[in-house]
């Protein structure tokens, strides 16, 4: 019978279970960090258990970690306290941690894909819901639960209920200019589909446009398909993904044998069905800016901050969520998005802080300055990024335009550590959540992608990069 992607998955990584009732399944790759790993240690402990897997479990600090001096003691003590927890329990259980002096150290998901420890065709998991970035590389890659992520490390397996499966194709392509970037995609998506749109299924993203996506893009759009609701988002993979993982420092010996057989059956077969279908037509997406609390309340940058009527479609719930958020945001309805100021940008996290990410930034940052009055700072993805992003000078093209050039960490993606916007701040964010408070208590985001970003920070307002585009 023709299968999904994530059927054939799915099905080989099926252990127990019973037709209609949850599946055990392997898991190939567990990777941890340090806020929801504690009391999944924790509860080993107190049960006399060890690690079952050591070699197929990775850890990193990301959430917590200072993206400044860390030779300074972390001024978060909470923050410390985990961070500690998780350096003591890789101590003790066997698990390789790449740690806040490590040159791996990164957002776990940037490192795992840049180590080479994502496979395609595999299961991976991580008590974080953005594991779905590594989606991108055809693999089942979910969030899990702190008592999840105990259960995977005592057994190496988890039991899920089968997610329902949503195709969502794209056509056609991005524009070459490269103003439209796959955040605006992944923007336009869930706007029209709904945070709740993909809810308890497996997004398969499909169709011609996903062929021109490099890596980076597709794991960008991966990595949102949680804020549409969906246990993960997935890609097949083709001879992009190959190329990209093939000399990584982690990849298995016999890769080039795997690549021939992911070649040969990792796909959809034609004529398998999903639950539901939505299609995009990549070429007609424009920038996009979130004026809202949600990352469905997303409007072109050439748009306007809509009235809470037009938003709700006559939805009462929709309707009252929608003054909230105009009212938190501090937005005036009918107010061009070009006219919304910023104070802050952040270009960083794990949705939008890979190197192809700082590097379509800089090119729109080069020879000039940011806004006086904005405050701007590039946190790379990982060590790695960094590294890589100052070999190529990108370090100096962002510092000269007065951006700060920092550690890499999960930083102002969430408020859990020294980088946090104060109350009433207003900043373009490449991160992937604008709900209250994410970034601090009273801070307003707006998601854009990484172009975008850095042209708010020169202009000191939302700009629509296509008109910029021509003279980078
Ligand atoms: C801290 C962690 C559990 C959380 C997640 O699961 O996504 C965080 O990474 C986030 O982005 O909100
Ligand atoms: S960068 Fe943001 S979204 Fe990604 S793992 Fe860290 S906190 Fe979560």
């Amino acid at each position: 019978m023709a299968r999904t992607l994530f059927e054939k998955i799915w099905d080989s990584h099926t252990i127990a279970g019973e037709k209609g009732g949850p599946s055990l399944l392997y898991i190939d790759r567990h990777m941890i960090h340090e806020v929801t790993s504690p009391q999944a240690f924790d509860g080993l402990r107190a049960a006399g258990r060890r690690v079952r897997r050591p070699d197929l479990t990775v850890a990193t600090i990301d959430h917590g970690v200072p993206t400044s001096d860390r030779s300074a003691p972390n001024p978060d003590k909470a923050s410390a306290a985990q961070i500690r927890a998780l350096e003591e329990n890789c101590r003790e259980f066997g698990v390789r941690l790449f740690g806040t002096d490590s040159p791996d150290q990164g957002i776990v998901h940037v490192i795992g894909p840049q180590l080479g420890m994502t496979l395609p065709g595999a299961t991976i998991v991580c008590g974080d819901s953005h594991t779905s970035t590594q989606g991108a590389f055809g693999a089942l890659a979910f969030g899990i639960g702190t008592s999840d992520v105990e259960h995977v490390l005592a057994s190496q397996t988890v039991w899920m209920e089968k997610p329902g499966s949503f195709e969502i194709r794209f056509e056609g392509e991005l524009p070459e200019s490269r103003a439209v970037t796959s955040k605006d995609i992944i923007l336009s998506v869930i706007r029209e589909i709904g945070t709740a749109g993909g809810t308890g299924m497996i997004i398969e993203y499909r169709g011609s446009g996903i062929a021109g996506l490099s890596m980076e893009q597709r794991m960008t759009i991966c990595n949102m398909s949680i804020e549409a609701g969906a246990r993960a988002g997935m890609m097949a993979p083709d001879e992009r993904t190959f190329e990209y993982l093939r000399g990584r420092r982690h990849i298995p010996e016999n890769y080039e044998e795997l690549v021939e057989e992911w070649r040969g059956g990792l796909f959809t077969d034609p004529g398998a069905s999903f639950d539901r279908s939505y299609t995009l037509d990549i070429s007609a997406v424009a920038p996009q800016v979130s004026w809202g609390t949600n990352p469905e309340m997303t409007c072109d940058v050439t748009g306007e901050v809509p009235t809470p009527e037009e938003y709700s479609g006559g939805d009462p719930g929709r309707l009252q969520g929608a003054r909230r958020a105009l009212e938190y945001m501090d937005l005036e309805p009918g107010t061009p998005m070009t006219e919304v100021k910023v104070d802050r940008v952040f270009i960083g996290s794990c949705t939008n802080a890979r190197l192809e990410d700082l590097i379509e930034a800089s090119r729109m940052v080069k020879g000039r300055k940011a806004s006086s009055g904005v405050r701007a700072m590039v946190v790379p993805g990982s060590q790695e990024v960094k590294r890589d992003a100052e070999k190529m000078g990108l370090d100096r093209i962002f510092t000269d335009a007065g951006f700060e050039w920092r550690e890499s960490g999960c930083s102002m993606c969430l408020g859990m550590n020294p980088d946090v916007l104060a109350g009433g701040e207003r900043c373009a964010s490449t991160s992937n959540r604008n709900f209250e408070g994410r970034q601090g208590a009273g801070g307003r985001t707006h998601l854009v992608s990484p172009v975008m970003a850095a042209a708010a920070a020169i202009e000191g307002r939302f700009v629509d990069v296509r008109e910029l585009d021509a003279a980078v």
